[in-house]
């Protein structure tokens, strides 16, 4: 974490489309802020070394650094069931992966464990994980199913590729009930405790943007065809599955998820998510 009495604070940003309904908006003009994007496992990364002073986050990455950080009210990537951007691509069916090769993307941690936990309870044994980058012609040369998320996930949606097809916010959903949180915006308890006005200003400056998003979802798919093409529909059903929000009822589901990891020997030590902040 940098001087976090200076001025200027950096907050991270997930550059795909999943985030342009908080993102798009987002006012980049203070000069207090300044934003960086990144893929998810970037901005985990840049958390973690303090390139970041806070932003949005894969969920299981502010697990890890939980005694840190603080989650912000009302702000997340989340799904309750389809997730829509969120995929396995398999040669063979799910329950058929025991012994495989499953290639993971390079720029999830939520998913990629969530994956790991799914297998895991299903019974699936012995599966050889690798990371690669995220280039599913690639990954399937040697691997038997492959992992994407977010927009290379979506762009591979849309073909036929003649594979199985799992989308793992409606795995997760159909195995446990529960929503999934795939990301939260994280801040330092560090900040919420010696400069509260400071978290307070992040948390605005995210909101409002998610605000202006709600309130003209236009512009917002406007811009996602702008960065990826697709119609207009397309863009319409996979923001009707995103959820923004992060309130009690979504953190039953993202501690259900940092269960399960802890149960898998995938986190550490138990985690609970801790909610900060004002949801207006
Ligand atoms: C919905 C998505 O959620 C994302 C998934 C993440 C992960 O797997 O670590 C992190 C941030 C989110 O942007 C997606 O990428 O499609």
């Amino acid at each position: 974490m940098g001087e976090i009495g200076t001025d200027l604070l950096r907050i991270g940003q997930i550059k795909f489309t999943n985030a342009l309904p908080i993102c798009h908006f987002i006012d980049r003009s203070s000069p207090h802020h300044t934003f960086l994007p990144g893929a998810p496992s970037e901005l985990n990364a840049w958390l973690a070394d303090g390139t970041i002073d806070a932003g949005l986050v894969s969920s299981f990455a502010y697990a890890q650094l939980a005694d840190d950080f603080v989650a912000l009210r009302g702000l997340s990537v989340s799904s309750r069931g389809p997730v829509g951007s969120i995929f396995l691509f398999s040669k063979r069916p799910l329950e058929e992966l025991s012994g495989s090769t499953v290639s993971l993307t390079s720029h999830s941690a939520s998913s990629v464990n969530l994956l790991r936990i799914l297998l895991g309870e299903i019974g699936v044994q012995d599966v050889n994980y690798v990371t690669e980058e995220p280039h599913l012609h690639e990954m399937l040369k040697s691997a038997d199913a492959a992992l994407l998320i977010a927009d290379h996930a979506l762009r591979e949606s849309v073909l036929d590729h003649g594979l199985y097809m799992y989308d793992l916010g409606e795995e997760w959903h159909n195995r446990t009930g529960h929503s999934m949180t795939f990301a939260v915006c994280a801040v330092p308890k560090r900040l919420v405790k010696e400069h509260p006005d400071k978290a307070r200003a992040i948390q605005k400056l995210f909101l409002e943007g998610k605000r202006k998003g709600t309130a003209d979802m236009e512009s917002v798919i406007e811009a996602a065809i702008e960065m990826m093409g697709q119609t207009k529909d397309f863009w319409r059903d996979y923001f009707g599955k995103l959820i923004h929000d992060l309130d009690d009822e979504l953190a039953v589901g993202a501690n259900a998820y940092f269960d399960a990891a802890y149960r898998h020997g995938l986190l550490a030590k138990p985690v609970k998510l801790e909610l900060w902040g004002d949801e207006s």
